[in-house]
C-alpha cells in the first residue's frame, strides 16, 4: 500500500507501526510466510540490461495502468483523471507505438477506461498481458470449494463440498506463526469495538488512488456484527503475543439466503483486515480457513462476501454509481471533478434537490410497521434470484436498532447520536396502509491527507419495496419505474437533509432503471459478489445475464 505515511503520522497510530516494527524486524519474512512460499520470488526478467530497460518501461507503465484497475470499493471519479492519461500519453509517445491519430486524450481515456471495464467483466483473465495473475497463481483459492475461473456454468445449483457433522471438523485453530495469537473480540466491548474501529478505520478499504478509506463507526460494527443469532467466535482477531496489539481480523455474521430456488444458511464475511504493515505475508487464508472452520463447527458450510478485487470467481460484480449532494466538498476534496462543459456553480444547480420529500404519508418507521415491512420487504425480494430472507426479529434488528439516540437533529442536521441507519415508510393518507419503504446507512471515509475536512460523508442505499411492483403490468407501464424514482428521490431528500455529501448505490435490486433520472453518476469501483461452495450460474448484476434486466440477479446488500 501506497500512504504508510498517513499512518505514520498520528502518535496512536505509529505506537502499532512500532510495535509491529519491532517483532517484525526480527525476523519478519520467517516469522510470517505462513504457507511456505516466498513473496519476493526472484525476477527472471531483470538479469540482462536491455531486459532491465524494457523491464522499467514496463513497469512503469503498468504501474499506470494498475492505478485504473478495479482493486477497491473506490467511490470517487466519473472518469479517468487526466493526470493519468497524461502520463500514459507520455509513456507511449516515448515508446513510439501508436500513430499521432491514435494518440489523442480521449482515444487513451477511453481504452483505458474499457480496458478497466474489461479487466472486471472478464474476470482478469488476462487482457494485452496486463492481468499476469492467472487461475494457477491463486494458490490459496485454487484449493478452496469454490467455482474455479474458466469453470463452464453448472449444470445445476449445489454445493461444492458435502457438509460435514461437527465431530469431523477439525476441533483445533488453524497455526499462527511465532509471536502471534487468536484471540475472539466482543464487539459489544466498548474497549474490543474500539480496538476492531481502530485497525479497520487504519488499515481497511481504499480507493486506487489511496485517497479515501472506509471508515466505519463503532455504533456501525457493533450494529453489523451483533444481528439476531450472531456468533462471537465468528468475530477473529490475531494479536501480537508481547503487547495484544490487534493486527489482523476477520467477521463472520450468520444469514438465511435464498439462491434462486434454494434457501440456504450462510455467513456472511466481512471486514476482513491484516495490518499494512504485515501484507503479502499470507495471513489472510489463515484468517479465512480458521473463520471457515468456526463456521463449520456451527454446521454452516456456505458463505457469501464480496471484495473489489477478483479472486475465483464472482457470481456477479455490480458497480458504484454517486449522487452528489455536497458539491463544493465533493470538488474540493477531488472526490468529483467539474466536468469540462460544465461550471461549478451550474452543477450546484443542477444537482439542487428538494428540501421537502415528494410522497405523501412518508415518515420515519415505527416498531408498530415492522410487520408490514417484514411482509412487504418479503415479497418484494422475490424479484431477485439472490436476497437474504429475514426474520422479524433481523428486520427489527437491521431497520430499526441503527436509529441512534436522542431526537432527531441531536448529532446535527438530521441524525441522532450514533445513527447507523436510516428507515422511512410510506403510509397511505387514506387507508393507513404501509405501502413503501426505503432505508441507507451512514458509512463515512477517512479523506487521507486532507487538513481542512475529516471525512466524506457517505450515505449508502439500503432495502427497499414497494407496492408498485404488484400492480399488474407495473413494470411494463413504467408505474414501478416511476414510484421508485419518488421513493429513492425522497431517500435523497432524507440524506441531504442529514448532512451527506455523497449518496451511493450499486447496479442491484431495481437501481439501474432510476439512477440516471436521479442524476447518479457512474463511479469507478467495482464490487464482486462471491459464494463459498456454492454452485449457480451467473446473477444480473452490472450487466444482464441471459436476456435479464442488469441488476435483477442480485438482492443482497453487503455492508
Ligand atoms: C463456510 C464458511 C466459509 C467462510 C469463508 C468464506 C470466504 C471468505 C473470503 C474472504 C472475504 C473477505 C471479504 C472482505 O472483507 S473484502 C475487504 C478486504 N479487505 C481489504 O481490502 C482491506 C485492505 N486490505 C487488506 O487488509 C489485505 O490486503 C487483505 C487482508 C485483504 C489481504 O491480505 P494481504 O494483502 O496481506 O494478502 P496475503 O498475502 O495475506 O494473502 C494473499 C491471498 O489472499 C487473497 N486475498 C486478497 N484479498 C482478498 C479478499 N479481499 N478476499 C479474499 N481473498 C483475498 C489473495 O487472492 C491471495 O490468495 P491467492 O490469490 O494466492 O489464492
Amino acid at each position: 500500500m501506497s500512504n504508510e505515511s498517513t499512518i505514520a503520522g498520528s502518535s496512536t497510530k505509529s505506537t502499532i507501526i512500532d510495535a509491529v516494527a519491532v517483532d517484525s524486524d526480527h525476523d519478519e519474512q520467517s516469522d510470517l510466510e505462513i504457507e511456505g512460499e516466498s513473496s519476493h520470488a526472484p525476477n527472471a526478467a531483470s538479469s540482462s540490461s536491455v531486459g532491465k530497460k524494457k523491464k522499467k518501461k514496463k513497469s512503469k507503465a503498468s504501474k499506470l495502468l494498475d492505478k485504473l484497475k478495479g482493486n477497491g470499493e473506490d467511490r470517487h471519479g466519473d472518469e479517468v483523471p487526466q493526470e493519468v492519461v497524461d502520463q500514459v500519453m507520455e509513456e507511449i509517445r516515448t515508446q513510439g507505438t501508436l500513430s499521432p491519430e491514435e494518440l489523442s486524450a480521449e482515444s487513451i481515456r477511453q481504452a483505458l477506461q474499457e480496458m478497466k471495464i474489461l479487466e472486471v467483466v472478464k474476470g482478469k483473465a488476462g487482457i494485452g498481458g496486463l492481468n499476469p495473475k492467472d487461475m494457477g497463481e491463486h494458490k490459496f483459492w485454487a484449493t478452496q470449494p469454490v467455482p474455479q475461473m474458466g469453470e463452464g456454468p453448472p449444470e445445476e445449483d449445489g454445493y461444492i463440498e458435502p457438509s460435514r457433522p461437527v465431530d469431523q471438523v477439525r476441533q483445533t485453530p488453524y497455526g499462527l506463526p511465532n509471536g502471534y495469537e487468536w484471540s475472539t473480540l466482543d464487539i459489544q466491548d466498548p474497549d474490543q469495538n474500539k480496538e476492531v474501529y481502530d485497525i479497520l478505520s487504519r488499515n481497511y478499504v481504499e480507493d486506487d488512488y489511496a485517497a479515501f478509506r472506509f471508515q466505519y463507526s463503532a455504533e456501525f460494527l457493533r450494529w453489523a456484527l451483533t444481528p439476531p443469532g450472531y456468533h462471537q467466535e465468528w468475530h477473529i482477531g490475531v494479536r501480537m503475543t508481547s503487547n495484544k496489539k490487534l493486527i489482523a481480523f476477520i467477521s463472520g455474521v450468520p444469514m438465511m439466503l435464498r439462491v434462486r430456488k434454494n434457501v440456504i444458511p450462510v455467513s456472511e464475511i466481512n471486514y476482513l483486515c491484516v495490518h499494512k504493515k504485515l501484507r503479502s505475508k499470507r495471513l489472510a487464508p489463515v484468517l479465512i480457513k480458521e473463520v471457515t472452520r468456526q463456521c463449520h463447527l456451527k454446521g454452516i458450510f456456505q458463505a457469501i462476501y464480496t471484495a473489489g478485487v477478483v479472486i475465483p470467481t464472482p457470481v456477479s460484480v455490480c458497480r458504484y454509481f454517486h449522487r452528489s449532494l455536497n458539491i463544493p466538498k465533493l470538488i474540493e476534496t477531488k472526490f468529483s471533478y467539474v466536468p469540462r462543459n460544465m461550471t461549478l456553480a451550474r452543477m450546484i444547480r443542477v444537482n439542487k434537490l428538494e428540501s421537502k420529500t415528494s410522497l405523501p404519508g412518508l415518515r420515519e418507521m415505527e416498531e408498530k410497521d415492522l410487520a408490514h415491512v417484514a411482509d412487504l420487504f418479503r415479497r418484494y425480494m422475490q424479484r431477485f434470484d439472490m436476497a437474504p430472507i429475514m426474520t422479524l426479529e433481523e428486520a427489527r434488528h437491521n431497520f430499526l436498532s441503527g436509529k441512534g439516540t436522542g431526537k432527531l437533529g441531536s448529532a446535527g442536521k438530521g441524525r441522532r447520536i450514533g445513527q447507523v441507519t436510516w428507515s422511512y415508510v410510506v403510509e397511505d393518507p387514506e387507508t393507513q396502509k404501509i405501502t413503501d419503504f426505503f432505508s441507507f446507512y451512514s458509512l463515512p471515509s477517512t479523506i487521507i491527507n486532507d487538513t481542512k475536512y475529516g471525512t466524506l460523508e457517505a450515505a449508502y442505499l439500503y432495502y427497499y419495496a414497494t407496492e408498485s411492483a404488484f400492480e399488474p403490468v407495473a413494470e411494463i407501464s413504467g408505474q414501478l419505474k416511476q414510484r421508485l424514482t419518488s421513493l429513492i428521490g425522497d431517500a435523497l431528500i432524507v440524506g441531504n437533509e442529514a448532512a451527506f455529501d455523497v449518496f451511493n448505490a450499486l447496479t442491484l435490486m431495481d437501481n439501474v432503471p432510476v439512477l440516471g433520472d436521479l442524476k447518479f453518476g457512474v463511479g469507478d469501483g467495482f464490487l464482486n459478489f462471491y459464494l463459498y461452495n456454492w454452485r449457480t450460474t451467473q446473477l444480473a448484476g452490472m450487466n444482464g445475464v441471459d436476456g435479464q434486466s442488469p441488476g435483477k440477479g442480485i438482492g443482497v446488500v453487503m455492508l
